[in-house]
């Protein structure tokens, strides 16, 4: 979801940041659905009116709080029917009514079985939420081993990539499997494999070597918004004191982050609670662990360090703000990268499945949607308007499904 209430959307102006625009020019054939925001031809900015008055008034405080709130409301509990009494909440009537609209794709395997005859699948899984069971702390987000082991399992027999919010490389730490690809920071940041007719028309796409030192293609649609070299000068020009300290900042620059990251740490550390994480392309805000009383404060503050900056915008994850370049590139572009990348794009006999449970992977089951052409599955029990065709409830049951993914191999 984005911000934008009162066209106030915090999105940033850096000065010292010049953007290139006209190397940001790509393929047309990814852009396979119309952009949601105004965009900048030939490159992929977005415009985002916005007012400078750095305040958020009562009225859209009232809107992002509810926002806030709503943003990763809890499991929902299986009401059992312990006493033969059984009068259904309307939580539960709404709960089945829900279900019918995005039914269970174990309960539904056989249809999307039927529907897989004679195809080849195309995995696309989010991370956080999906692979990994949400947890107060980012940094402790471990996939269990059997979830590994069944993604290793399933990559065998289908292409899978890993689509993330966080970085490529800490999401990588986690899933820790080297037959998979993988896209950080919402798909701005993919290692895929090479394909010559890509890089050549796409400037932000190069030639790389990954962990194995096998030869991909490394495209990065915001390569533009890492740092200016003049920042990284600057970091190296750091006493060793300073770098001792490995203070977050100083991590925080070392990893190529921008201005923006430093800003939110700062404004925020007096927020018990708060944590800023370092995401490459994007930077979170989280306020999970943050009194709620303080929510609207939170807000505040990256309202307020984001309102200098033009080419910044934010959007909203669970429980988490989340900054990002104003750039016309989301999960949705990154799978359409993706299948082109694995030359399985325009192909009949393809069936792409995305699975995720955040606003972010709504872009990407809006794809396959529109283009007819797979399946989005939601995780979550919380009924919400998706993209989706189908559900899963939490992370245990991404897993059965993915176990049940491998009968179809050939
Ligand atoms: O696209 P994803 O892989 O789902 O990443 C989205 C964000 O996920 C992480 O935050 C979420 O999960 C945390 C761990 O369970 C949880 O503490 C947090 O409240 C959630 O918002 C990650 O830390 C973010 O950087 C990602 O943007």
């Amino acid at each position: 979801m984005d911000l934008k209430s009162n066209h106030a959307a915090p999105v940033l102006t850096d000065p010292a940041a010049p953007i290139n625009k006209s190397r940001l020019g790509m393929h047309s054939s990814l852009f396979p659905c119309s952009p949601p925001l105004a965009v900048l031809p030939p490159g992929i900015f977005l415009t985002i009116p916005r007012k400078k008055t750095g305040i958020l008034d009562e009225f859209r405080s009232s809107i992002w709080l509810d926002a806030m709130k709503s943003s990763s409301p809890p499991p929902k509990k299986i009401t059992k029917d312990v006493s033969n009494e059984y009068s259904p909440t309307d939580a539960d009537v709404a709960y089945n009514a829900w279900m019918a609209k995005y039914p269970s794709a174990i309960a539904s395997f056989e249809q999307i079985a039927n529907h897989a005859k004679g195809k080849r699948i195309a995995l696309f899984l989010d991370y956080d939420g999906t692979l990994s069971p949400i947890v107060d702390n980012p940094e402790c987000a471990f996939m269990s081993d059997a979830m590994r082991a069944n993604v290793k399992k399933v990559a065998k027999y289908f292409p899978t990539a890993i689509i993330s919010g966080r970085s490529r490389e800490k999401v990588y730490e986690f899933v820790r499997l080297t037959e998979l690809y993988y896209a950080g920071s919402h798909g701005m940041d993919i290692m895929g494999p090479v394909r010559e007719h890509i890089s050549n028309d796409l400037p932000n796409c190069i030639r790389s070597m990954d962990e194995q030192g096998k030869e991909v293609n490394l495209f990065q649609p915001a390569g533009e918004f890492l740092p200016v070299i003049e920042e990284r000068k600057q970091a190296d020009a750091e006493s060793e004191a300073e770098r001792s300290e490995e203070s977050v900042a100083y991590q925080a620059e070392r990893s190529g982050t921008t201005r923006v990251f430093r800003s939110l740490v700062q404004c925020t550390k007096d927020i018990v609670g708060a944590k800023v994480e370092n995401n490459k392309f994007c930077v979170s805000v989280h306020y999970r662990n943050v009194d709620e009383k303080s929510w609207t404060v939170v807000a505040q503050r990256v309202h307020d360090v984001l309102k200098d900056y033009a080419h910044l915008r934010l959007t909203h994850g669970r429980k988490v703000l989340e900054v990002r370049p104003v750039i016309n590139w989301d999960k949705g572009k990154a799978v359409t990268f993706l299948l082109e990348s694995l030359g399985l794009s325009h192909c009949d006999d393809v069936l792409p499945i995305y699975v995720g449970d955040d606003r972010t992977d709504e872009d990407a089951f809006k794809v396959l949607r529109e283009g007819n052409r797979g399946y989005g599955i939601l995780v979550g029990s919380a009924p919400k308007e998706s993209n989706a065709a189908y559900s899963l409830r939490d992370p245990l049951e991404v897993m059965e499904f993915l176990k049940s993914l491998m009968t179809l191999k050939k």
